[in-house]
């Protein structure tokens, strides 16, 4: 794995334990506030639903959580690729997919942990839980107990039993392979298979592949042992004899010799370069063991150029990983009251997910991953980031279950399930997600100013190890190192690039620089010297304006208005050069940017008219079509106010001008916010709400951006520093390590997007 992924065994703790210890909270979906609401929400209201339920069962899914819960389920026998560790110790696992269940198809699910080996313990208490979940996903369970388990639960409950291992694996691994077999010209049926790897995940895919067509006598499956062919005894059980072959082969290399197809689900380094050079033209590989594959693309390329390959990590193409399927199966099972997720429901789920990765790849999905993805050998599955995701795969597999007659309450309509399964999902995410991959990449020098804070050190690790570029921090270097040190990441040392103007090689030059630009200003040669070695802002600018770095982060030590003086020293970024802040809130599935946050103290109406441009361009940026609203106290020229006035006739110095975006105004907040309130005014011209405000002043702008802050907890990215041909990003002086991030990452993104 390179530098550039890694991820060290603090930041790994770190991210578990900080801000509050584990990955997820239970959150309260109905106000609990009030004598009423304890009243409906317990007793006496809630007897209400308890009586409608024993009435009718049914009805569980309206009045409770039952129809959007999935517990996640393990013994910790089989803990990843890490063996069996114990039930407590596979809390993280569980955990982690009850995070993903969530963020990737809004599915609420919970883990459970039961201490236990015994498949009947297992079987009895989960079992039990039937009346509180809709779903059961089962997680590392070990092979041939997760067999029996799954089945007798299957048979037993009235809801989806669904041991990932094994099917989600087995599901991707078939959409992959739909795929790759297109694109080589192969059927299904005529491919000799074979598959490594005869436990969970090995024999559910083989079962899958031999539903969609492929011939038995045309696969084999090896284990540790080699091939298991029809009369073999070491080593087996029903589950492997069920796949024995009537072959000669014996050993995996014997049965690699002109197969069409290899899945892997064994271990590290299991195929060797000799065996893929013997198999069919143009085969498919599919080394899915994790961490490491049975052989790397690399590998297997330098022997077979013609090979389509795949693996389950993400750092090369093709990643063939179950995080793609058991969201949006459950999500789709979930959504018709599903007694079960059966094979039709699979297969239809493989199917859309490799129909998918044919399609056009909408601009908002190469924006989030910084580059275009074409279908071809490089791209046969859609990446786990893909927003369509959510509303392609459900409606396939809600369909399949209808058609199997596993739905308690199917959907009568359909496209409008696809609109409701959007609106489910939180924009926000996938606009940190876009920041980051355009950051990556961007590969930008990322000039860290104030490296003698520890805040900014972390920021800048982080950086670096994600994978996003070069880290330079400004910065006297023992006292970088000791920071780093005490943060617990001092091997990050000789990774960053420490920058220290006191033996800085250009030094000269900026200083230079720095006394041409402000001789004429009341500073002599003596000062300006003095302030390019001794700001570290001013020094950081320089290095910017030399090209000796790509973008700057800064303001985390001092207060933004501040550092903007002093970078304006460097750079000109005041009003009268085109420089405006916009500051990106996120917030509850909303994002609603609002300017001017830092440049403009009383704009006039040019003015507004210039932030209203510069925050539908950032708007753009992120990907968000922009509708701009001119925030006020009034709405349409009532109440009359004088300082109203200029908000009133902003718009209409935008109408002079042409614009390319929606925008409208004065209006007060809740008129922009809220689709309700916009309705009283049918002839404004937003065609939804806001997600620009212009407001009046800088401090309306802070007063909102802080409210929602500390009032509701909002994400706050900015001010994003725009209209001047540098990526400066100043961030708040009370940032987290997390903002500082974003906002390096933010600076980054917008490289070749700066004016
Ligand atoms: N990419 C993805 O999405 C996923 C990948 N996997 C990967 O698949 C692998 C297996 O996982 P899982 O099925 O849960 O594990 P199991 O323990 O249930 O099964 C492992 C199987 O692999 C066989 N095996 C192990 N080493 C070798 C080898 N060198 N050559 C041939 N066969 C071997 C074992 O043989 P025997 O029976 O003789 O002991 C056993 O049949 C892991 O590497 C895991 O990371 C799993 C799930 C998802
Ligand atoms: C990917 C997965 O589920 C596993 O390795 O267990
Ligand atoms: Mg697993």
């Amino acid at each position: 794995m390179s530098t550039k992924n890694r991820v060290t065994p603090e930041e790994a703790l770190a991210y578990h334990l900080d801000p509050t210890p584990g990955k997820y909270e239970i959150v309260a979906s109905k106000p609990m506030t009030t004598q009423r609401d304890l009243s409906l929400a317990y007793s006496p209201g809630v007897a209400v639903p308890v009586e409608a339920i024993a009435e009718r069962p049914e009805t569980a899914y309206d009045y409770t959580v039952k129809g959007n819960m999935v517990a996640v389920i393990s013994n910790g026998t089989a803990i990843l690729g890490l063996g069996n560790l114990g039930a407590l110790a596979s809390k993280p696992v569980m955990e982690g997919k009850a995070v993903l269940f969530k963020r990737f198809a809004d599915v609420n699910a919970i883990d459970i942990e039961l201490d236990t080996t015994d498949p009947d313990e297992i079987i009895k208490a989960v079992s039990l839980m039937g009346p509180t979940f809709g779903g059961i996903n089962l997680e590392d369970i070990k092979a041939p107990e997760c067999f029996i388990i799954e089945q007798r639960l299957k048979e037993i409950m009235d809801i989806p039993v669904f041991h990932d291992d094994q099917h989600g694996t087995a599901v991707i691994c078939a959409a992959g392979l739909i795929n790759a077999l297109e694109l080589s010209g192969k059927k299904i049926e005529d491919c000799k298979i074979v598959l490594n790897g005869a436990g969970a995940a090995g024999i559910a895919c083989l079962e899958l592949v031999k539903a969609m067509g492929a011939r038995h006598d045309n696969c084999i499956m090896c284990d540790t042992k080699g091939v298991i062919y029809q009369g073999r005894t070491e080593g087996m059980n029903q589950w492997k004899s069920a796949h024995a072959a009537k072959t000669e082969a014996r050993t995996l290399e014997d049965a690699m010799k002109g197969c069409d197809v290899f899945l892997g689900v064994s271990a590290k380094g299991a195929l060797t370069p000799d065996m893929v050079s013997t198999m069919a033209d143009n085969p498919v590989i599919f080394a899915m063991a994790n961490p490491d594959p049975e052989i790397t693309p690399e590998d297997a390329h330098a022997v077979r150029p013609d090979a389509i390959v795949a693996t389950g990590r993400s750092d090369y193409p093709n990643q063939v990983n179950n995080v793609l399927g058991f969201p949006y199966l459950f999500r789709g099972a979930l959504d018709i009251h599903a007694r079960a997720i059966n094979d039709d429901m699979k297969i239809a789920c493989a199917k859309a997910l490799a129909n998918l990765a044919r399609e056009d790849v909408p601009d908002e999905v190469a924006m989030a991953y910084g580059r275009k993805l074409t279908f071809g050998r490089d791209y046969i599955i859609p990446t786990p980031f893909d927003p369509r995701l959510i509303h392609v795969i459900p409606p396939a597999v809600a369909k399949a279950g209808m058609d199997t007659g596993v739905a308690r309450r199917p959907i009568i309509d359909m496209d409008g399930y696809a609109e409701s399964l959007k609106a489910r999902m939180d924009p926000t995410a996938a606009i940190l997600q876009g920041i980051n991959a355009r950051a990556r990449q961007a590969q930008a020098r990322m000039i860290f100013a104030e490296g003698d804070d520890p805040r900014v050190l972390r920021a800048a690790v982080a950086y670096q190890r994600g994978g996003m570029g070069t880290a330079l921090v400004v910065g006297r270097e023992a006292h970088v190192k000791e920071q780093l040190e005490a943060a617990g990441i001092g091997d990050a040392y000789r990774e960053l690039q420490i920058v220290n103007s006191a033996n800085c090689k250009h030094i000269e030059t900026y200083k230079d620089f720095l006394y041409r630009r402000l001789q004429r200003q009341g500073m002599d040669r003596e000062d300006a010297h003095k302030l390019a070695t001794r700001d570290r802002h001013v020094f950081a600018a320089l290095m910017l304006v030399h090209g000796h770095g790509d973008g700057m982060i800064t303001g985390a030590t001092r207060k933004s208005a501040h550092v903007l003086e002093l970078i304006n020293k460097v750079i000109d970024a005041k009003p009268s050069d085109g420089a405006v802040g916009i500051t990106a809130l996120l917030h509850k599935g909303k994002v609603v940017l609002i300017g001017d946050t830092l440049v403009h103290e009383w704009p006039d109406e040019h003015d507004l008219a210039d932030i209203a441009t510069a925050g539908a361009r950032v708007a753009r940026g992120l990907g968000i079509e922009p509708r701009v609203a001119f925030a006020s106290f009034s709405t349409f020229g009532y109440p009359v106010s004088e300082r109203a006035m200029k908000m009133h006739v902003a718009p209409q110095v935008l109408d002079e001008r042409g614009v390319d975006f929606e925008y409208d105004g004065e209006m007060a907040v809740d008129v922009a916010l809220n689709p309700e309130m916009m309705k009283h005014y049918p002839f404004c011209r937003l065609t939804g709400p806001a997600n620009v405000l212009v407001v009046p002043a800088r401090h309306s702008a802070s007063i909102s951006v802080k409210l929602m802050q500390e009032m509701a907890g909002a994400t706050v990215i900015g001010p994003i520093l725009t209209g001047i041909p540098h990526s400066v990003q100043i961030c708040s002086n009370r940032a987290t390590v997390n903002d500082i991030l974003h906002m390096a990452a933010l600076s980054a993104s917008r490289l070749g997007q700066t004016r």
